[in-house]
């Protein structure tokens, strides 16, 4: 690509998030993730491009080697043209959700993330069924340890499950979603699959459905309306019209749904990188049931299948739950060893480098974070690193994935001497990656204490 003659006309808006709006080619399979900004504040070119760059370290450098670094992309900072970025900014901007218009993009630094659009169609052959990308933001999957928490609650109901409760009365979603993330998290097919049905039913921001690089199935916030399921699945009927269930030509809505369902939970079960086979059960630990999932409120009927099963150790929802667990004191006991941090920075300003707070994201941070001791010695180190620790397991707990489902040759659909189950689990191909990995700042710490605290009494409330 010839960064310096862009042309606004090649790049589409593709979607955005809290902290960026994401630009991918027309035809080429990348795409741009452009800061933006609540306000429009004073930062210089050469800090927005540092910025961006401790985004990629902290990919590359810290979460790569956590998660695994087949599933994750790092990219690379560019710098773009500001009379393109400027061109561009126009040209999208009706395409913006309203409720994101707070937020304006960085046109001002010429600074971009660039990354492989993992939904872009180009990738594949143009065919009648191209790729379909599932995106899941799984949220945390674990609850957690009695030790640390003051309320009893956060040991019996997940963080994700009382959030949905803040979220409808604060007017963030109209209805809320039957999701819960332990039961994603646990291995349990029949739990996963009752976790991705959910998902569908009130997608949130936790669920998109790519088609040919199009957003085909997502929710819009603050609508009432909820998002069009059977669209969803006269797109996804073509799809899975094949084995047996082509000789009659016919197929139910839940035949579709249910075969949908099960091929995404084996692509989420069969993605692993680097050693495997070993079992991650936490049934034993008490913290992988949340007493407000509906399934968990089945499980005396579901006894004999909470009992089984359990995430290989090297999936890629084992590596992000181990990661996530990184958070080992909640947020409560952690906020003590945040305000020693802060305290200390406050004493000693210029030690700020010395504990990398803001970086840099290298194999020194890494390691600092790997070999933290297990016992307070009341030093700052011992309280950066549980700090940086926290911060790690942030970025896990709301991070993404993106599972790529290829249909598979024609020849298999030959075969009618298949069953339903394995034609299904045959027809796609399937890849795994994670998104959205960037490093969350220090200053998310208090912030995270109070929308705790709101959560928890939101949820006492209702
Ligand atoms: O705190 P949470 O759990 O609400 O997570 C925030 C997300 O809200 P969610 O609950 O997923 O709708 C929130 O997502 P939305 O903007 O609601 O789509 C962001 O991902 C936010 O991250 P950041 O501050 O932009 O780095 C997330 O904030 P962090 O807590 O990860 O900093
Ligand atoms: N490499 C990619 N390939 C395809 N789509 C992507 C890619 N990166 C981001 N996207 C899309 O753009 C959206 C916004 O990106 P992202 O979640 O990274 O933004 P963010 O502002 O960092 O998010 P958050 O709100 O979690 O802070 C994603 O939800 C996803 O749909």
């Amino acid at each position: 690509m010839e960064l310096d003659r862009m042309d606004e006309n090649d790049w589409k808006y593709h979607g955005e998030g809290n902290k960026s709006l994401v630009v991918s080619h027309v035809q080429k399979c990348v795409l741009f993730h452009c800061m933006q900004w609540l306000n429009n504040i004073n930062q210089t070119a050469e800090q927005a491009f540092r910025q961006i760059q401790n985004i990629v370290d902290f990919t590359s450098n810290v979460m790569s080697c956590l998660l695994g670094e087949k599933f994750v992309h790092s990219g690379e900072v560019v710098r773009l043209p500001l009379e393109f970025v400027r061109q561009l900014s126009i040209k999208i901007q009706h395409q913006r959700p309203a409720w994101r218009c707070d937020k304006v993009m960085d046109i001002y630094s010429g600074c971009a993330l660039c990354l492989p659009n993992l939904t872009s169609p180009t990738l594949h052959q143009p065919t009648p069924t191209p790729p379909l990308c599932i995106e899941i933001k799984p949220k945390c999957g674990f609850l957690p340890s009695p030790k640390h928490v003051s309320k009893d609650i956060k040991t019996r109901v997940c963080r994700y499950c009382m959030h949905q409760h803040y979220k409808v009365a604060n007017g963030k979603w109209k209805r809320r979603s039957l999701y819960c993330p332990l039961d994603l998290f646990s291995g349990n097919r029949q739990r996963m699959h009752f976790a991705i049905r959910h998902l569908i039913e009130e997608p949130q921001n936790n669920l998109k459905v790519f088609k040919g690089g199009q957003c085909i199935y997502s929710s819009k916030e603050g609508s009432d309306e909820s998002p069009d399921t059977n669209s969803l699945l006269h797109h996804l009927r073509p799809y899975f019209l094949r084995g047996n269930n082509r000789v009659n030509g016919h197929m139910t809505t839940k035949a579709v749904l249910n075969d949908f369902i099960q091929v995404l939970g084996n692509a989420l079960l069969s993605a692993a990188g680097g050693d495997g086979g070993q079992v991650t059960d936490r049934t034993g630990e008490g913290r992988s049931f949340c007493e407000a999932s509906l399934f968990n409120r089945e499980r005396i009927r579901h006894v004999h299948i909470c009992r089984s099963q359990g995430l290989p150790t090297n999936n890629i929802l084992s590596r992000i739950l181990q990661t996530q667990m990184l958070d080992s004191l909640d947020i409560e006991g952690l906020y003590p060893l945040y305000c020693r941090v802060e305290q200390h920075l406050q004493d000693f300003p210029k030690d700020r480098t010395g504990l990398q707070i803001d970086g840099p994201y290298d194999q020194n941070f890494l390691e600092k974070v790997q070999k933290c001791s297990m016992e307070d010695d009341g030093s700052v180190e011992y309280a950066a690193a549980k700090v940086h620790q926290y911060r790690i397991a942030m970025t896990a707990k709301d991070c993404s994935i993106m599972v790529t489902l290829v249909p598979s040759g024609e020849e298999e659909d030959d075969d009618e001497e298949h069953s339903d189950r394995s034609s299904v689990e045959q027809a796609f191909s399937s890849s795994v990656s994670v998104l959205d990995l960037d490093p969350k700042p220090l200053d998310s710490v208090p912030r995270q204490l109070r929308l705790d605290q709101k959560i928890v009494s939101c949820y006492l409330r209702t």
